[in-house]
């Protein structure tokens, strides 16, 4: 079966220096892996690698067995159309409705406004954002525009999810709330999703695969339950992930 990621030896040299360095990973179709690491550690970095904003300096990076560096602008198009991402910072146009920012994805597409409002329903009620369909993004929480962001990136029915910034207003509750919701699409679609974090308090009860970024460096890949075992017997690592020994 094609991976749903692979990457090889992936280097990134950011302003005169290297932000990421010799990483290698692999993810199957439907899996889940948490990347958390202090801040500046690389994973917007990672994260813009893999949806081919940026290239990498030197390294290979597929999705869904394409390698980007090989992909022309059609063929990069098609591939992202199987991507949703929440990146930092924000995103949702102020001047457009919640409705019509769920929409901007569907822009280009054949689908008619029937079908679009069909997907729009199904999004909002998996995020429980039913009801708010006409109201501007400022009337709503952080929390609830994170959502509305979170349901954009999710409207074309994408196989692969990222997600820079889980706990950007959002609480651990309601991420774990969210992800569990997320969960569905991973049972019925085989959703792979990878999301970042600078707070290690995310993988309390993480049940998935989890990364350890640090400097550039993957200090740890594996199931979340190994890692506690890892970071008793490496300083490093408590050190990436709690700051001290
Ligand atoms: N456009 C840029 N110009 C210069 N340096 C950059 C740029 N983007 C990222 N960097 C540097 O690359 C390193 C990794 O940044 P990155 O944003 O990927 O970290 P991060 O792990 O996502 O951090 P955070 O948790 O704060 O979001 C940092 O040292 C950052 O200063």
């Amino acid at each position: 079966m094609t991976d749903a990621l692979a990457l090889d030896g992936i280097y990134q040299h950011v302003k005169g220096r290297m932000a990421l360095m010799d990483l290698r990973l692999r993810l199957a179709e439907g899996d889940w892996l948490l990347v958390v690491g202090p801040n500046g550690a690389g994973k917007s970095l990672l994260m813009r690698l893999i949806l081919g904003l940026d290239r990498p300096s030197a390294g290979t990076l597929r999705v869904f067995g394409e390698d980007l560096e090989r992909l022309d602008g059609r063929a990069m198009r098609r591939l992202r159309h199987q991507t949703g991402a929440v990146l930092q910072g924000g995103s949702l146009l102020a001047s457009a409705t919640v409705l019509d920012n769920l929409l901007l994805p569907l822009r280009d597409t054949a689908m008619t406004r029937r079908d679009m409002a069909r997907a729009a329903r199904l999004v909002m009620t998996l995020l429980q954002l039913d009801g708010l369909e006409n109201h501007p993004p400022r009337a709503l929480s952080l929390g609830q525009q994170r959502q509305v962001e979170l349901a954009r990136a999710l409207i074309h029915q994408p196989r692969l999810l990222i997600w820079d910034g889980l706990s950007d207003g959002l609480d651990l509750t309601a991420i774990r709330e969210t992800l569990e919701r997320l969960g569905k699409l991973r049972e019925n679609r085989k959703l792979t999703l990878i999301a970042t974090d600078n707070r290690p308090e995310i993988l309390a009860d993480a049940r998935h695969r989890v990364a350890v970024l640090d400097r550039g460096r993957l200090l740890f890949e594996g199931p979340a339950t190994d890692l506690a075992a890892a970071s008793a017997s490496r300083l490093e690592l408590r050190s990436a992930l709690w700051g001290q020994p």
